[in-house]
C-alpha cells in the first residue's frame, strides 16, 4: 500500500507547469501571473483633486473669508488646464487636473459656491486634498510579482495602468470521464438500479473552482474496448485525463481493465475514503483514476488533484488552509489509514465535529460540510477536547 505522500508525488510529478499565455484581463480572473506586472504610467497620472471645490493661491487667502472672482472651471477629464491667475480662484472638480500655481483645495461646502465670484469661508491647509502624481504606483515600478492570483482588485489595477493583457500559466485542461452502465444523467427518469450521475459533474466544478478547464464525457460503458476507443478520441489537446469508478475489485472495473498494462499503475493507498488509485502516462497524456464513490472521488481531487493542478498552474501555495482545534465530538477511525472525515467547524467556540459518518456514498453530508477533519493513521480515536487537524474547505 501506498502512503497519501508518495501518491501525492506521483501524481504531483505528472503534471508539468503550464506553458505562459497572455490573456485579457477578463480572462486572467483566477489565473497566477506568470511575470512581474510592470507600470507603464504613474497612478495617479497627474496632480488632481480629492475634492469638488475651488483652488486658489495661499497669498489670496490669509485673511477669510474673502471674495475672490472666479477665473476658469476645470471638471474631471479637462484636457486644456491654465495656469491659476493670481487673485482668483478656479472652481474644480474631484479628480480633474490642479492647474499650475493652485496651493489650496477649498472644498466648496467651506464656499458660497458661486460661480462669477466666490466668497470662501474657511480653508484647508495647503497640499491637502491634493492627489499627488505617481503616489500610487511610479511608473516602471513592480505592481503585482509573478505569482500573484489575479482576482477582482489586482485586474482593477492592472486596468487602471491601461493594460489589457497580461502574462499567466495557462489553466490546466482537464479531460473527466465517468464511468458506469448504473448511471443516469440528471433530468431524466431513473430507472431500477440505476442512480443519477454526479462525480463528473462535481469534479468538473472543483477544477472550475481552481481555474482549470474541464471537459466532461458522461457515460463511458462498462466496456474496455469502447473506454479505449472513446478514450483515444477525446484525449488530443488536454493535459490531463480524470476517470471516476471502475478501479477496485468487482468483475467489472472497466477504467482498470482497459488501462492495466497502457502505463497506469493501480494502488491502494493508505486512506478512507479514496483507497483505491490510479495513475500514470497514457500515450503521453497523464492519466489519474479516482474511485467511484462520490465522497471518495472529491476527497482524491482535494488531497491529490487540487495541489498538483495549482502547482502547475503556479500557485505559490497550493494546499487549503489549515487549522489545528480541539474536537467537540469523540470521532473513530480506522487504524493504519489517513482519514478524512466531512466536518463543521464552530468558528465561535473554536472547536470542529465531524459533520455525518465515514461511509464514501454519503455525498449530502459533504456538501453540508465546511471542513475535513484529518486523523492521521495512527490514530484510532479521539476524545472531545483533543487536537485534530482541520482543512478549511
Ligand atoms: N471487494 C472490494 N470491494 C470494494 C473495495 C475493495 O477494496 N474490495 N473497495 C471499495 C472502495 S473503498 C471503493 S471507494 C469503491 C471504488 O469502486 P470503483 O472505483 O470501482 O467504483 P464503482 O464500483 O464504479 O462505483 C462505486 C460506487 O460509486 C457510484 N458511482 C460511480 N460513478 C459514479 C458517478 N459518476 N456518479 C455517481 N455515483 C457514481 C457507483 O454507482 C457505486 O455505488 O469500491 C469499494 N468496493
Ligand atoms: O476508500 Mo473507498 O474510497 O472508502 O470509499
Amino acid at each position: 500500500m501506498r502512503s497519501v505522500e508518495e501518491h501525492q508525488q506521483v501524481i504531483s510529478d505528472l503534471l508539468p507547469r503550464m506553458p505562459v499565455i497572455s490573456v485579457s484581463l477578463a480572462e486572467s480572473a483566477g489565473l497566477v501571473l506568470a511575470t512581474h506586472l510592470l507600470a507603464p504610467i504613474d497612478l495617479p497620472p497627474f496632480d488632481n483633486s480629492a475634492m469638488d471645490g475651488y483652488v486658489v493661491r495661499s497669498a489670496d487667502i490669509t485673511a477669510l473669508p474673502v471674495t475672490l472672482p472666479v477665473s476658469d472651471d476645470i471638471p474631471a477629464g479637462k484636457t486644456d488646464s491654465t495656469p491659476l491667475t493670481p487673485g482668483t480662484a478656479a472652481r474644480i472638480m474631484t479628480g480633474a487636473p490642479i492647474p499650475q500655481g493652485a496651493e489650496v483645495i477649498v472644498q466648496v461646502e467651506f464656499t458660497d459656491g458661486g460661480t462669477a465670484f466666490v466668497t470662501i469661508n474657511d480653508a484647508a491647509p495647503a497640499g491637502q486634498h491634493f492627489r499627488r502624481r505617481g503616489e500610487d504606483v511610479t511608473a516602471g515600478a513592480v505592481v503585482l510579482t509573478s505569482g500573484t492570483v489575479m482576482g477582482a482588485t489586482q485586474i482593477g489595477v492592472a486596468a487602471a495602468l491601461g493594460l489589457t493583457s497580461v502574462d499567466v500559466f495557462r489553466p490546466v485542461r482537464v479531460l473527466v470521464l465517468s464511468t458506469g452502465t448504473e448511471l443516469v444523467a440528471p433530468g431524466n427518469p431513473l430507472g431500477p438500479g440505476q442512480i443519477y450521475e454526479s462525480n463528473a459533474t462535481m469534479l468538473a466544478a472543483a477544477i472550475r473552482e481552481i481555474g482549470g478547464v474541464p471537459t466532461v464525457l458522461q457515460f463511458v460503458p462498462d466496456d474496455a474496448a469502447e473506454f479505449n476507443s472513446r478514450l483515444s478520441s477525446a484525449a488530443d489537446d488536454v493535459d490531463l485525463v480524470l476517470t471516476t469508478g471502475g478501479v477496485s475489485a468487482g468483475a467489472y472495473e472497466v477504467v482498470k481493465d482497459a488501462l492495466t498494462g497502457q502505463g497506469v499503475d493501480f494502488v491502494k493507498v493508505r486512506m478512507q475514503p479514496g483507497g483505491p488509485q490510479g495513475a500514470g502516462m497514457v500515450r503521453g497524456v497523464p492519466v489519474v483514476t479516482f474511485p467511484g464513490n462520490p465522497v471518495s472521488a472529491y476527497v482524491s481531487f482535494e488531497v491529490f488533484l487540487r495541489p498538483a493542478i495549482c502547482k502547475a498552474m503556479g500557485h505559490r501555495s497550493a494546499a487549503r488552509p489549515v487549522i489545528t482545534v480541539p474536537v467537540s465530538e469523540a470521532v473513530d477511525s480506522p487504524p493504519g489509514k489517513r482519514q478524512f472525515r466531512r466536518a463543521l467547524l464552530d468558528t465561535v467556540a473554536g472547536t470542529v465535529k465531524p459533520w455525518g459518518g465515514p461511509g464514501s456514498h454519503l455525498l449530502a453530508w459533504l456538501a453540508g460540510a465546511d471542513a475535513i477533519l484529518v486523523l492521521g493513521e495512527d490514530v484510532t480515536r479521539l476524545e472531545v477536547g483533543e487536537q485534530a487537524e482541520v482543512w478549511l474547505l
